[in-house]
């Protein structure tokens, strides 16, 4: 199997933050501040706990400023509502983002809603996703727009492509299939729905897989060539005297990787690109607010207008 198959998203993430960091202290210079972004967490679950820390970590090795805001699990709504229409009216902050999942007992799309639109770096609210359905300019959910820049990097011009997106989730389905159409590829939407899975799978050569179920997507699933990015993050139960199970992604990765013409491996494919495109959107979010609006040629490794 030759090594050149595996799409690297760590070291293309190392790649987009060094951009970023460059940039970003031209803004420091520029603005008389650094660019910020808030980034809140309700609740102890532990795997938003190891993001949240990341974010904030890779934030501040990117030059620009970190806010951390962290509430009980029992938080009431009014106090996270009021704390988001807080950050929106802090200059100091250029992005904000609330972790997900949210605890039960509040409503996801009110506390998305209640993000200004101009700071919203995750893409969530409605706004930059309708701008994003009608192709005008806008946040790009972070997941979706870091497969897009490893499917361009690896295979340059995307038009007249099959990709077949399986999940339609708001956060990566959804968005993936718009940015898929707006590159002219023949784009279909799979679900837990969908006929014959396998078939329209073959269909594809370019395959996106977000269900959130290990290791789903098979090998004869797989047209010969096809590119295969796997966005699940599974963490499998505990091998015996083990602690902690191993975590695998939504496609059964030893044998697609025999058939694929290029895929990426979980971990260190898709998952270092989301935090590496939130300093991205967060420092876009900062040039506009300066009123000096980035052009994306000025990130290298940043394809997308
Ligand atoms: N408000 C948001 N919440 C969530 C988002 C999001 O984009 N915005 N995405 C995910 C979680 N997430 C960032 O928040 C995230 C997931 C995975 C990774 C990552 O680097 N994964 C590693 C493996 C990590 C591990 O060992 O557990 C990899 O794939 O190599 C980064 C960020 C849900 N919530």
């Amino acid at each position: 199997m030759s090594e050149n198959k595996v799409i690297d998203g760590k070291d293309f993430a190392e790649r987009l933050r060094g951009s970023i960091a460059t940039l970003a202290a031209e803004f420091e210079a520029k603005a008389g501040r650094k660019a910020g972004l808030a980034v809140v967490l309700v609740g102890e679950d532990p795997a938003s706990q190891v993001y949240v820390s990341s974010k904030g970590k890779q934030t501040v090795a990117c030059g620009m400023a970190s806010f951390e805001y962290k509430l009980p699990a029992d938080a009431d709504e009014a106090t996270l509502l009021g704390m988001i229409e807080q950050l929106n009216a802090d200059p100091a902050v250029d992005g904000i983002l609330v972790q997900l999942p949210l605890p039960r007992h509040l409503d996801e799309q009110k506390v998305i809603a209640t993000i200004s639109p101009d700071k919203d770096v995750d893409g969530f609210h409605v706004t930059n996703a309708g701008r994003l359905a009608v192709g005008q300019a806008g946040y790009v959910p972070c997941t979706p727009l870091g497969c897009l820049m490893l499917l361009k990097d690896r295979l340059g011009d995307l038009s007249g492509m099959n990709a077949v997106v399986i999940g339609r989730s708001n956060i990566v389905g959804k968005p993936m299939a718009q940015l898929l159409l707006a590159e002219s590829c023949t784009v279909t939407v799979a679900h837990s729905r969908t006929k014959d899975l396998p078939e329209v799978v073959r269909r594809a050569d370019i395959v996106v897989a977000a269900v959130g179920r290990p290791e789903m997507v098979k090998a004869d699933w797989i047209k010969p060539g096809a590119t295969v990015i796997d966005v699940g993050i599974n963490r499998l139960p505990p091998a015996e005297g083990k602690t902690k199970g191993r975590i695998v992604g939504d496609v059964d990765y030893q044998g697609a990787v025999q058939v694929a013409g290029a895929i990426t491996p979980v971990p260190g494919g898709v998952g270092p690109m989301t935090i590496a495109v939130l300093l991205r959107n967060a420092l876009v979010a900062a040039y506009d607010h300066i009123g000096a609006p980035l052009a994306a040629e000025r990130l290298p490794e940043n394809t997308i207008a």
